[in-house]
């Protein structure tokens, strides 16, 4: 099955995978704790504005992830103060799904003492908070859904993204949040 880019909310461990049929020469990269998802080497060059962009960033304790440019606003606004419901909220509703040829939903997920998991898509704006492994998606699974996920800390969340069994995996990120610090890690397909 072909579900696109997904996130997964754990509610302490997340992960953000993107698979990708058109644009699958991409990578993550860390920049000053934020990943960011670049072309490769080899991608032939586009105007498409959807496919580069901070996948993970954190705002102090807490961290979010999500498959665009709307993961920059919900940091901003947790680093003003704004509950994580309301800065998802927020956000995903300002920036509105993406006007490309399939009307591609945004995507995004919170963690911190609260999680939070939602999306935008043309006919619904969800968001909800997580207390079990949940997983949002772009096409098929695009509402929150409960998601078999019991990767212990980022770098198996990583993998454990990338491995999993949906088509067109390109790169994936795991995040892990404990009571003293966050940890991210990078996996790149081949
Ligand atoms: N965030 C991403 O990495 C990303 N990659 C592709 N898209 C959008 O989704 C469309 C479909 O891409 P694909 O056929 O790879 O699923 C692309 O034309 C682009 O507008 C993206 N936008 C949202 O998911």
């Amino acid at each position: 099955m072909y579900v696109g880019r997904f996130v997964i909310v754990g509610p302490s461990v997340a992960a953000y995978r993107v698979s990708s049929r058109s644009f699958p020469n991409r990578k993550m990269i860390e920049r000053d704790g934020s990943l960011t998802v670049v072309p490769t080497a080899e991608a032939e060059e586009t105007d498409n504005p959807y496919v580069s962009y901070n996948c993970v960033r954190t705002a102090g304790d807490q961290v979010v992830v999500g498959n665009g440019s709307h993961v920059d606003p919900i940091t901003e606004k947790l680093e003003l103060g704004y509950p994580a419901r309301d800065a998802l909220a927020e956000s995903l509703l300002a920036m509105d799904y993406e006007k490309d040829d399939y009307d591609t939903p945004r995507i995004a997920g919170v963690v911190g003492e609260d999680a939070y998991i939602g999306t935008v898509r043309n006919d619904a704006l969800l968001v909800e908070q997580v207390d079990e492994p949940t997983l949002v998606a772009t096409y098929e699974k695009d509402s929150p859904e409960p998601f078999a996920f019991d990767a212990a800390d980022a770098p198996s969340a990583a993998s454990d993204a990338l491995d999993l069994d949906f088509e067109h995996a390109v790169c994936a990120a795991g995040v892990e949040r404990t009571d003293e610090d966050v940890r991210l890690a990078i996996e790149n397909g081949e």
